[in-house]
């Protein structure tokens, strides 16, 4: 069964599966979005079942939601969570300062919530998502649908006025009409090949009236996990600066394989 995973699968799987030690018996863990999130909440079920661990569990998408659920985790929401432990969620660029890009899979909004009202947040990530400088990903900037198309004027003009030099916006589709998250807002994909100053760049795109929040996470991931598809995982500490080495086997097991990715 393991025979079918790619490559990057397997540096996904690993990341995960490591980054899943971190949870204890009686904590509160957000569950990220995405297809590395998937397999961390896959691990995640099957650590729960063997070791009978209490766990409570946030997610941060309607997708995450049922695959929790699927896989036995007891589900509950933020507000009776109000604080986590631990958030473990995969990103779509992580720099050397652990900034992150979020929101290729159109959840950041409560997966920023989520991070945010956590004492930690671990990313799993393969080593193709590991920049020196966050924005070859598009920016994905969620926005509410009403007069979205002002939004983007002024989300661009905003740019110009920073100098960010041959960006283009576009509003993300689902098939032939715009996508809609599960807050029901749109999603403005911001290309701007590179992003200088992600601090005030984070700051002012919330200031913009129909911007609801921005795909960057800056100041809030404390570790990152990244995996490689021979088994090997790297676990970077930003507290303490460490990094530590591993190897993970893969086994064999029809529960986390049966149904591949996201
Ligand atoms: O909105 C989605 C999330 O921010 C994902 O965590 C991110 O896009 C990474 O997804 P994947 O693990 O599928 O690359």
């Amino acid at each position: 069964m393991t025979g079918e995973l790619s490559p990057i699968d397997k540096a996904k799987f690993v990341a995960a599966k490591k980054a899943v030690e971190f949870v204890e018996d009686g904590m509160r863990v957000g569950l990220g979005t995405g297809s590395t999130a998937a397999w961390m909440v896959r691990c995640l079920g099957e650590v729960v079942r063997e070791e009978g661990l209490r766990i409570r569990a946030v997610p941060t998408s309607a997708r995450t939601a049922a695959l929790a659920r699927d896989v036995g985790l007891d589900v509950i929401s933020l507000d009776e969570a109000r604080w986590l432990d631990l958030t473990i969620d995969g990103a779509d660029e992580v720099d050397h300062e652990f900034n992150l890009i979020k929101g290729g899979g159109a959840a950041l909004l409560q997966e920023k919530i989520v991070a945010t009202a956590s004492d930690r947040m671990v990313v799993i990530t393969d080593a193709s998502k590991e920049v020196e400088t966050l924005g070859a990903f598009p920016l994905p900037l969620e926005v509410i649908p009403f007069g979205w198309q002002t939004t983007k004027a002024l989300v661009e003009e905003m740019l110009d006025s920073l100098d960010v030099m041959g960006r283009t916006t576009s509003l993300r589709m689902n098939g032939a009409a715009p996508l809609f998250t599960d807050e029901g807002n749109h999603i403005l994909d911001l290309h701007l090949n590179r992003i200088g100053n992600v601090r005030q760049l984070a700051m002012v795109l919330n200031q913009i009236p129909g911007v609801v929040e921005n795909g960057l996470f800056v100041d809030i991931c404390d570790t990152v996990v990244v995996g490689y598809g021979d088994g090997r995982v790297q676990l970077r500490d930003l507290n303490d600066n460490s990094i530590r080495e591993d190897r993970l086997e893969f086994v064999e097991s029809d529960n986390l394989f049966a149904d591949l990715g996201d």
